[in-house]
């Protein structure tokens, strides 16, 4: 990742209210070109308030908001961005590719038809009408819509929700191709393992608050136990005291083991178990980072 990279999108100190509720309280956040950014936090953290603020559909009470070096409100910043939003309604009588061509003609040098619905795995919807698709195709025409016009700045709110898993790949595989292409991208998910398989940087938000700034790798690895699982006959009970070992459970013929630093562990189940079969071991996930951190906050 370049952390120099040019900065597309920022939050400074933005703070945005709604009557009584505070739901950003001065945060700061920068998307950088040819990078995915991945913006996690429980439903109701500010995620999509964020984004509001960054396509300059909301007001910050105070703070400052660039979208590609200028104010979001002005119109040639806008044509260098490419949003999808959590709902969104589409002429239901168009076809695909008179939505995606339609959408195409706003933007200065979009990209050729056909490559879009490529991209995004549509070519054989491509003369169907919208309001004839499923959910999960829907939200595949709001993508190619998304970044037809060749965007430096996507925005993707929850992008992937209600797509089958070829779709999901189809999707994750367009982003990595613009991200490689330079285009910086905010993303919003609640799928954990899409930041884990996107994101270069992870930004966690709780109450309008930032928890977390940070490389994905850092977040991921800093220092968490990881799980062991084996096929074993040693009781639970004797693994459970052993150095590192932070929680044992036995789950039919196998034993699950939490451990940090997990390899002086596995070395002693393999010496103590020659029967030992079947051994796992599972790096610590994106999810647990975020499960941590999120009940500290609490
Ligand atoms: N128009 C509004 N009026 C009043 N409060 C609002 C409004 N929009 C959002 N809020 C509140 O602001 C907070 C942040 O909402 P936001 O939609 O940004 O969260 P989110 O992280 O995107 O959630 P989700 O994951 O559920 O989409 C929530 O407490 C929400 O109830």
């Amino acid at each position: 990742m370049d952390p120099i990279a040019p900065s597309l999108a920022r939050l400074q100190h933005v703070q945005v209210r709604y009557r009584d509720h505070t739901a950003l309280h001065g945060i700061d956040l920068q998307v950088r070109a040819g990078q995915v950014l991945a913006l996690l936090g429980r439903n109701g953290a500010g995620k999509s308030t964020a984004i509001s603020v960054l396509l300059g559909l909301r007001r910050a009470d105070a703070g400052q908001v660039q979208l590609l070096g200028g104010d979001p409100q002005q119109r040639d910043h806008r044509l260098g961005l490419g949003v999808m939003l959590q709902s969104t309604s589409l002429p239901p009588m168009l076809q695909v590719d008179e939505l995606v061509a339609q959408a195409s003609a706003c933007y200065p040098d979009p990209l050729p038809l056909g490559d879009v619905l490529q991209r995004v795995g549509l070519q054989d919807l491509a003369r169907r009408r919208y309001g004839q698709l499923s959910g999960g195709q829907q939200r595949c025409v709001q993508f190619a819509i998304a970044i037809c016009g060749r965007p430096r700045v996507l925005f993707l709110d929850e992008p992937t929700t209600g797509l089958d898993i070829q779709a999901r790949q189809a999707m994750w595989q367009a982003i990595r191709q613009l991200v490689a292409e330079g285009c910086g991208v905010l993303l919003t998910t609640h799928y954990l393992e899409e930041a884990e398989a996107l994101a270069q940087r992870v930004v966690v938000l709780e109450q309008g608050r930032i928890l977390a700034d940070a490389p994905l790798s850092e977040l991921r690895l800093a220092d968490r136990p990881r799980r062991i699982r084996c096929r074993s006959t040693l009781a639970a009970d004797e693994v459970q005291h052993w150095p590192g070992v932070q929680q044992v459970q036995r789950d039919g013929e196998h034993l699950q083991v939490l451990a940090s630093p997990a390899e002086p562990v596995v070395a002693r189940l393999l010496a103590t178990d020659a029967q030992l079969r079947e051994l796992e071991v599972q790096g610590a996930a994106l999810a647990d980072a975020f499960l941590d951190l999120t009940r500290e906050a609490a």
